[in-house]
């Protein structure tokens, strides 16, 4: 920091009298690159590492004690959300898996509830979580009889390692062998699922059609007969009509509108072990392993045109309402459709720091994410390591990493809004990040009981107000009901009022009758479109609307309130999901993101305006979120540099004195130190590191400049900004696994580099020809702009590789394009600045 202050004033004062516009520029954006670095230093300053206990957690929950002579489970309830919205993007196998991998994790399975989200409302999804329900009665029990990890069949049967290793029971190869014989039939069914509805749908159509025509002939015997028009629809395959989509959203047949569906595909579990037996099923031998399965529930919420369905934010504000009124787990695991869970344990590992001494005060465990399926150089830093085990592992240490989407367990209260427990109690103000603390061991101790009311609103003297309930939450009085006011450790307590009405409030399993039909008819009203009209779903409650990122800011907004987040790296992945290989696809992933933090920056939701809860650094962290996309606008000018030097055959400086020099090299040498550390500190490698540095002047210069052109484009003209879904690829393909990075999709996001590179390699050309066919070659006027070029065409070589495809096959737009800005830039500089000119041969650009 004291290096670049000084190199600024230096810079700044030190101005260069040949070529004032290029000095201009470049302080501009060496001053915004200096602020912009530091909000990303900043955060970093209080590093922590976690480390969790499962046995402790174990020895407090489900040992047996006096109270509790079994040794019965008390852990709190979960609900897991699963978001997917497009059977064409989001193949039903992937979310299949899925849900099979949450089906079958370690966790007791009367407190485990889980719940699919299906924005598409397609049949086709539907169908499949119905085949997914039905295998997991074999596939659940083998998991647990066999220890099986991961628990994602699709993953579990492609493992290249042996299946055999360290597995003691004797069944288990004959075991192995026919749920694998199982699986493949489950796949093949799950594949056939399109042509079969499309099938079955046409079948009932036509006879529909029939039945028409016969009832009018009958009707009006004399008339001639006319065609019969019945509108398409989807038919399921009890000859009733898909209340849903036809076939799936994107279609023409539907705008993606259709009626709210509530369906328990798997009902809530007994509260004892259910012990299988021998002719459970005909497969495998199931004695004495528990063959119940969790709660279940396919939800569609309910879409009308003129209504804004607020992306994922709103359809998990529908789940949020719905597992209220059917299971309201305690806490709630948020994961996307195609990241399944890997480590079995990993509930227990999130739960450990929820039930830990002062866990309390979490509104969130994140978990970091992990990818499968990426190329191994990882061309386009899909891996993300710099930001998942250096950016955020750092920011455990302020109030805890951002919430990233997925990957996440929540505490419910948090998301309702509520306040910490003992928020009064807290100083503000004061960062009690420490250097010295650098191994937090989270065990699970005691508390004392206490019978704490919870806290809402923006003013401290806001207490807990019942009345307000319906206007806040809406109008269901299940749900309201449901809320608890008082809790501990993040469960509600006996005394809620509800309990008087019979309800049991948050009740950690549901009792079987419970689950009735107006149970779900009370679900199925609170997920229609009209539900939150006048509430404060989405403003203040769940999961906050108005930006495509809507994670970061409904973290942001639990930070505001004063919770603290945890960032649970555990020893074997807790979840795996997959990335966009492909550089078109990636680049607009980052778009949505980097448009995301624009809306954010634009919004009250800019940590400018953060609450006084909000810790410096943590709001700094938040500002470098909003603010990043905009030093776009500086990167590409500062890519330009080189080659305009080059052109013009000045430079940022007036000569390459000693002063200058050195200062680059303290600089250049301090961040490389800093960089190594921050390597050691993380266990990512090098070339990670580089592929970042590499992807973010790629991003850089074409995503980031899109949203922020975006993003004005929302605030001043009112544009709305749609949400791209990465298509996440089945993973079916094993002889081509990576195709998708070669193929070469044109986006215009690819003007800007592409025009980058060309402008700097024309601009090396000119410059060492006008240097060989000098009368006096002054090679060391070269050396500065060469050098420089060549550093941001490194950056830019993943892009380069990119473009060419596997057979260098790119799409001759490509060129034209990039070669007549090319050529126009090179011409107008050349017109306005002959190369030849005699006034800049003097000893401007000397070493002294
Ligand atoms: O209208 C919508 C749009 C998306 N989704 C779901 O949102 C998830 C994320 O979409 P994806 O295209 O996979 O986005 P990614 O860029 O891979 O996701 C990251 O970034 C998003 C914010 O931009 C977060 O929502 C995600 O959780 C986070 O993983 C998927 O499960 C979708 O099914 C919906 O349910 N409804
Ligand atoms: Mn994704």
């Amino acid at each position: 920091m004291a290096v670049l202050s000084l190199f600024l004033a230096w810079r700044i004062k030190h101005k260069n009298e040949d070529a004032v516009w290029l000095w201009g520029m470049s302080v501009v954006c060496e001053i915004w690159f200096a602020f912009s670095w530091l909000l990303d230093q900043l955060p970093k300053l209080c590093p922590i590492n976690r480390v969790t206990d499962l046995n402790v957690l174990k020895d407090k929950f489900e040992t047996p004690t006096p109270n509790n002579p079994t040794g019965k489970s008390d852990l709190p309830g979960i609900d897991v959300y699963v978001s997917t919205a497009d059977p064409e993007k989001e193949p039903p196998l992937v979310t299949a898996n899925t849900i099979l991998s949450i089906l079958a994790a370690d966790y007791p399975v009367e407190k485990l509830a889980c719940y699919v989200s299906d924005d598409g409302g397609a049949l086709l999804t539907f169908e499949a979580m119905a085949e997914a329900a039905s295998f997991a009665n074999i596939w659940v029990p083998f998991c647990r009889k066999h220890d099986i990890e991961p628990r994602n069949p699709e993953s579990y049967f492609n493992l290249k390692r042996d299946p055999y290793k360290n597995k003691v029971k004797s069944d288990f190869v004959k075991d192995r062998r026919r749920v694998k014989r199982e699986y493949d039939e489950f796949k093949v069914r799950i594949n056939g699922l399109p042509e079969s509805i499309r099938r079955r749908s046409d079948a009932y159509h036509a006879r529909e059609e029939i039945k028409a025509m016969k009832l009018q002939r009958q009707n009006r015997d004399d008339e001639p007969v006319e065609s019969v028009k019945i509108p398409k629809a989807t038919w399921m395959a009890d000859g009733t009509h898909w209340p849903g989509t036809w076939m799936n959203p994107s279609s023409e047949h539907s705008r993606g509108d259709h009626a709210g569906i509530i369906q328990v595909m798997l009902k809530p579990p007994s509260d004892e072990p259910l012990l299988g037996t021998a002719e459970d099923t005909k497969l495998i031998d199931l004695t004495d392993v528990d063959i119940r399965l969790p709660m279940l529930v396919y939800v569609s919420r309910e879409k009308r045109p003129g209504y804004d369905h607020n992306k994922k934010a709103g359809a998990m504000n529908a789940l949020v309402r719905a597992s209220a009124i059917m299971s309201n787990g305690p806490f709630i695991l948020n994961l996307d459709c195609d990241h399944y869970i890997y480590n079995s344990q990993a509930l227990r590992e999130g739960m450990c720091f929820m039930m830990d001494r002062g866990g309390d005060r979490l509104c969130y465990v994140q978990f970091p994410q992990r990818f499968e399926g990426i190329d191994p150089s990882d061309r386009y830093a899909n891996h993300n390591t710099v930001f998942f085990d250096v950016n955020m592992r750092a920011l455990d240490g302020v109030m805890g990493p951002f919430y990233v989407g997925t990957g996440c367990l929540f505490r419910r209260i948090a998301l309702y809004g509520f306040d910490p427990p003992r928020a009064k109690e807290h100083h503000p103000g004061c960062c009690s990040c420490c250097f010295g603390r650098h191994k937090k061991h989270s065990s699970v101790t005691n508390t004392p009981e206490e019978n704490r009311a919870l806290r809402m609103g923006d003013s401290d003297d806001e207490e807990m107000n019942l009345s307000l309930f319906p206007k806040k939450f809406g109008n269901s009085t299940f749900l309201v009901d449901s809320i608890p006011v008082a809790e501990f450790q993040g469960r509600p307590l006996a005394d809620h009022p509800s309990v008087k009405n019979g309800r049991p409030p948050g009740a950690l399993t549901i009792p079987r009758e419970l689950l009735d039909a107006s149970t779900v008819a009370e679900a199925i009203s609170v997920i229609s479109c009209w539900y939150e009209d006048k509430t404060e779903w989405g403003q203040r409650i769940g999961w906050i609307y108005g930006s495509v990122t809507e994670d970061v800011v409904t973290g942001y907004r639990m930070h505001n309130r004063g919770w603290k987040s945890v960032y649970c790296v555990t020893k074997r992945d807790a979840f795996r999901g997959t990335a966009p290989i492909n550089l078109t696809d990636r680049l607009h992933q980052v778009l949505r993101w980097a448009t995301g933090s624009v809306e954010i920056f634009f919004s009250r939701n800019n940590a400018l305006l953060a609450s006084p809860k909000m810790k410096l650094l943590q709001r700094i962290a938040y500002l470098n979120v909003g603010i990043y996309p905009f030093t776009s606008i500086f990167l590409i000018v500062y890519c330009f540099l080189p080659a305009l030097s080059l052109f013009s055959g000045q430079f940022i400086v007036q000569t390459l004195n000693v002063t200058f020099l050195s200062y680059l090299l303290t600089i250049t040498v301090t961040l490389s130190i800093l960089a190594l550390l921050e390597i050691k500190w993380s266990g990512i490698e090098l070339e990670e590191w580089w592929r970042n540095e590499q992807f973010w002047l790629i991003g850089g210069t074409s995503a980031h400049l899109a949203a922020v052109l975006q993003g004005l484009l929302k605030v001043i003209a009112g544009i709305e900004i749609s949400f791209t879904l990465t298509s996440k690829s089945g993973g079916d393909d094993v002889d081509d696994e990576f195709a998708d990075l070669y193929i070469v999709k044109w986006t215009s996001l690819m003007i800007p580099p592409i025009t980058i590179m060309m402008v700097n390699l024309i601009a090396i050309a000119v410059g060492l020809s006008r240097t060989i066919y000098s009368v006096i070659p002054q090679w060391s006027r070269l050396v500065g702009g060469v050098f420089f070029s060549f550093w941001v065409l490194a950056h830019l070589y993943p892009f380069a590789k990119g473009l060419m495809g596997r057979r260098g096959r790119t799409p001759t737009i490509v060129f034209v394009w990039s070669g007549l800005i090319a050529i126009t830039i090179s011409l107008l500089w050349v017109a306005i600045n002959p190369p030849a000119g005699t006034n800049q041969i003097g000893g401007s650009f000397q070493f002294p």
